[in-house]
């Protein structure tokens, strides 16, 4: 590459296509929380309390659900022509979007990505009121921001290295000792991660994470839930990460979008932050407390559209896959890596 890459502050906005505008709202608003910034009959636009753009998530209604965009936030209007430069001498599409092209937007750059992603680089956007203090409408579960996404796709390295190449870096990963890589997590803004690349089936939308300050808030989405009777969108959590450390909840929307509550990872901004490899034997990687990984989480992730609207193609996963090795508490996994003993927590799945 002779072009330099566009300068990326972080992840900024996602737009989801869901079957039921107004079940996806219920889930999206009612009980996750998220302010409605605008909404018509076609999509709702939403944000996160300390979020001052106008959203960080769209839902749109659609026949198929799917990620029609993740938009990521450049330093300034001029790294737009930097990115369409980039992506050009990288041979993929790029389309010059015009201002309000999406509501509350200015003029973007959308690209269909080495790794088939469709992905918006922007920066001009449409200032809204900051709630960060107005507790009076935050809920008990008060969302604040966007943090990452994950996607999955088959080769973990060569998408870490057209990650490396826009100027994200690795902050964790997981690793075996034959050396196959099974997962990155990627900043540009400095916490764990504003991607992680998931190996699986791709390209594919793992899920989208927001933020909470505290984890009482999650504990209270997780309460919220069962108390309407639909703790069946609860796929994994609550917990603790191994990866990132943070105390994090899993949930599904109506239409299977993974969406996950997340809070307490760690500053990743100094230039020799230290890299943290974890080994995919280890039963508290993915759960510091040795939980097992519920099989749907491995499986299951959401369809990308291109640039036109249409279903992207799947590629399988050729190099081992995580599920196949181990799933949480399971025979293959150990809690002590001294070997003492390859036993594994209470509980374990038969
Ligand atoms: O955000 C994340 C942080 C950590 C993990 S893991 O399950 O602990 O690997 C998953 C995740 O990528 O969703
Ligand atoms: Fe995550």
């Amino acid at each position: 590459m002779t072009t330099t890459p566009p300068d990326v502050i972080r992840c900024a906005y996602a737009e989801l296509i869901v079957s039921d505008l107004k079940a996806s709202r219920e889930f999206y608003v009612d009980i996750l929380g998220l302010v409605v910034t605008y909404e018509d009959d076609e999509a709702v636009y939403l944000r996160a309390f300390e979020e001052y753009l106008h959203h960080s998530l769209i839902i749109r209604k659609g026949a198929e659900p799917a990620l029609s965009v993740l938009a990521y936030r450049v330093r300034s209007e001029a790294e737009l022509d930097v990115a369409e430069a980039y992506y050009r001498e990288l041979g993929v599409q790029v389309r010059r979007v015009p201002k309000g092209t999406t509501r509350g937007i200015g003029e973007a750059v959308r690209v269909l990505d080495p790794l088939g992603f469709p992905i918006e680089f922007f920066y001009e956007a449409e200032h809204v009121e900051r709630f960060t203090q107005r507790y009076d409408v935050h809920g008990p579960g008060a969302l604040s921001r966007l943090d990452h996404f994950n996607v999955n796709t088959p080769d973990v390295p060569a998408a870490r290295k057209y990650y490396e190449g826009l100027g994200f870096r690795v902050s964790e990963d997981i690793v075996d000792d034959e050396g196959t890589v099974y997962a990155a997590w990627m900043f540009r803004k400095p916490t764990v991660h504003d991607v992680a690349l998931t190996g699986g089936a791709g390209p594919r939308l793992h899920h989208i994470a927001f933020a909470t300050h505290e984890r009482h808030q999650i504990l209270h989405i997780c309460d919220h839930l069962g108390a309407v009777r639909k703790s069946d969108q609860i796929e994994r959590g609550p917990g603790r990460h191994g990866v990132s450390n943070a105390f994090y909840l899993y949930v599904r929307d109506p239409d299977g979008h993974r969406i996950e509550i997340y809070t307490h990872d760690y500053y990743t901004g100094d230039p020799d932050n230290p890299v943290i490899s974890w080994d995919v034997h280890d039963n508290q990687r993915r759960d510091w407390w040795g939980n097992p990984v519920v099989p749907s989480w491995y499986t299951e992730a959401s369809r990308v559209l291109d640039l036109d609207g249409k279903l992207q193609p799947v590629e399988e996963r050729t190099e081992t896959k995580e599920m196949d090795v181990t799933i949480g508490a399971d025979g293959f996994s150990y809690t002590r890596a001294d070997g003492a003993e390859q036993g594994f927590k209470l509980g374990e799945q038969v």
